[in-house]
């Protein structure tokens, strides 16, 4: 019989230094607070697919830097603990009693997960006890769960949403917590964006602090891609690719009138990841606005003189902004304070708003009908299947959240660094979002594309440069200031020779 802690409570940031600066920054395992678990061999060993792969386990030790661009002086940095599956695992198969629940907006990929996470538990640790979590967090303790078989989700990655449903809001951490202790489950799958991982974190404590043996493993969804320290989120090349076509249809609308416009405005509540990534894809787009680059509309340098410079000069032109750009120009004309049940803040329709502005100043100032047509394929670009590489980026990110768990470790997203599958302590996942940084080389490209003005003035790259910590924020470009570290708090540091 297992012992439990009596520090259950503790649940500080292991961090382990190394040489040379090499810092790790570890997740936590069900052995922190629970003495005494048993291990066992891991079944992958008599698997025949596995059994032929050399070294086929992942050595104890492996991490993964985040940062891939070194000074040859400069220290090793951060990193992560690298996932894959362990020779030892904490659970026998016939043990684990695992769930799986989707949570937020829905998000090209999302059943892939579902299916990869059942067949990955089936297939290679022979678990046969697998529940969907019906509609999000509040299905825990207000609605039915679905057995999840290999045989019911088959061909579920085909077809877009979430086969068990999603929901904003509900999150009551002591009723999960009671809902997972009452039906016996071990394994807690959670798939979703910010606010989910962070609710994830919060499950975590309280199962740390009740002493339970589950594991609790995060996999980050969002279209958004505003989850910081790993490379993309899955879905997030789906919606860029399908974003194409909205742009292809606003081109071949505006080259094909006088004086058009295409606007077409992409998600991004708080980031203009879609939006960057749709544009530098397209080569049609003249002008990209993003919720991190404040732009303005009159005068020198303004987006009405810009337009009239693209009208002029091509005759036609095409505009993709971000839901959240501009957001502070609309917000005195309309009630900015609505948010949606998970404290979300609700935005203005800003595609309307420009639209509107942008028809009235070309009649009244320079007496030119607009040709403007507006496209707006805001769901469209999220309802659909991922594509074929999200696809297999979500087979890896659900295999290796299997591994991690079967393994004891608790507490962590599965997520993809600098190309590496690895296991990210939850704190970092939430500790701040991702956003484009427009100081980086990325903006500048997309800037050089576009031709468009960056409607900054140098005072607000250097005032961007030290209020945004891009070093950070932009692992997701190479444009990063190698090995900067900020100690997150409660930690507890054990120096340890690698
Ligand atoms: N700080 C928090 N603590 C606990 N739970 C939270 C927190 N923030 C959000 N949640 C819960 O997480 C779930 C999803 O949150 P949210 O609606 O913000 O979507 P998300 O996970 O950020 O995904 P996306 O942004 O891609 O839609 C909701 O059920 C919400 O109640
Ligand atoms: O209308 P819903 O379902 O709340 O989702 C809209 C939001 O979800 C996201 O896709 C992800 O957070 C945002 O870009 C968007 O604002
Ligand atoms: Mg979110």
């Amino acid at each position: 019989m297992a012992t439990t802690a009596n520090n259950i409570n503790s649940s500080k940031a292991k961090i382990v230094h190394g040489d040379s600066g090499y810092v790790l920054e570890d997740v936590p395992h069900l052995s922190d607070y629970i003495f005494d678990l048993p291990t066992y061999s891991n079944p992958l060993q008599d698997n025949p697919a596995y059994s032929a792969v050399r070294q086929y386990f992942v050595h104890v030790d492996d991490s993964v830097p985040q940062r891939i661009v070194v000074h040859k002086s400069g220290p090793r940095g951060v990193h992560f603990r690298r996932a894959g599956p362990r020779q030892r695992v904490y659970f026998q198969s016939d043990e684990v009693h695992a769930c799986i629940v989707t949570c937020g907006g829905l998000c090209p990929g999302l059943n892939t997960v579902i299916r990869e996470l059942v067949c990955g538990l089936y297939n290679m640790y022979g678990v046969k006890k697998v529940l969907g979590i019906e509609g999000g967090y509040r299905g825990f303790y207000s609605k039915n769960t679905i057995p999840l078989t290999p045989k019911f989700v088959n061909d579920i990655h085909k077809r877009g949403g979430t086969v068990i449903g999603s929901s904003r809001g509900g999150h009551d951490t002591s009723k999960i917590v009671d809902s997972i202790q009452d039906r016996g489950i071990n394994q807690v799958y959670i798939i979703g964006g910010d606010g989910t991982q962070k609710g994830a974190a919060a499950i975590y404590e309280e199962v740390r602090r009740r002493g339970l043996k589950v594991a609790v493993v995060g996999i980050p969804k969002t279209i958004d891609n505003d989850i910081p320290i790993i490379d993309k989120t899955f879905g997030f090349d789906t919606a860029v690719e399908e974003a194409q076509r909205a742009i292809n249809a606003a081109h071949v609308e505006s080259e094909s009138m006088e004086n058009g416009i295409g606007l077409v405005k992409l998600m991004g509540r708080y980031c203009g990841f879609i939006a960057m990534y749709a544009t530098l894809a397209s080569r049609d787009v003249d002008c990209c606005l993003i919720p991190e680059s404040p732009f303005y509309l009159e005068g020198p340098g303004g987006l009405y003189e810009y337009i009239a410079r693209c009208l002029k000069d091509n005759g036609h032109m095409v505009i993709v902004i971000a839901e959240g750009a501009g957001q502070e120009l609309l917000s005195g004309s309309l009630d900015s304070n609505k948010q949606d049940a998970s404290g979300n803040k609700l935005l203005q329709d800003v595609g309307l708003w420009i639209s509107q502005k942008i028809k009235d100043h070309f009649s009244k100032e320079h007496k030119m009908t607009i040709n403007l047509k507006y496209i707006d394929p805001t769901y469209m670009i999220r309802a659909i299947p991922s594509n074929a590489s999200d696809n297999v980026y979500c087979t890896l990110l659900a295999q290796s959240a299997v591994h991690g768990a079967m393994a004891g470790y608790t507490g962590y997203t599965s997520g993809l660094v600098n190309g590496r599958q690895t296991y990210i302590p939850f704190y970092r996942i939430t500790e701040k979002q991702n956003k484009v940084g427009i100081a980086d080389r990325m903006w500048a490209r997309l800037l050089s594309s576009t031709n468009q003005p960056s409607f900054l003035t140098a005072k607000d790259v250097n005032e961007e440069d030290t209020t945004n910590d891009t070093s950070e924020l932009n692992n997701k470009t190479e444009d990063e200031t190698p090995n900067s570290y900020s100690d997150p708090p409660q930690l507890e540091h054990t120096h340890f020779k690698l």
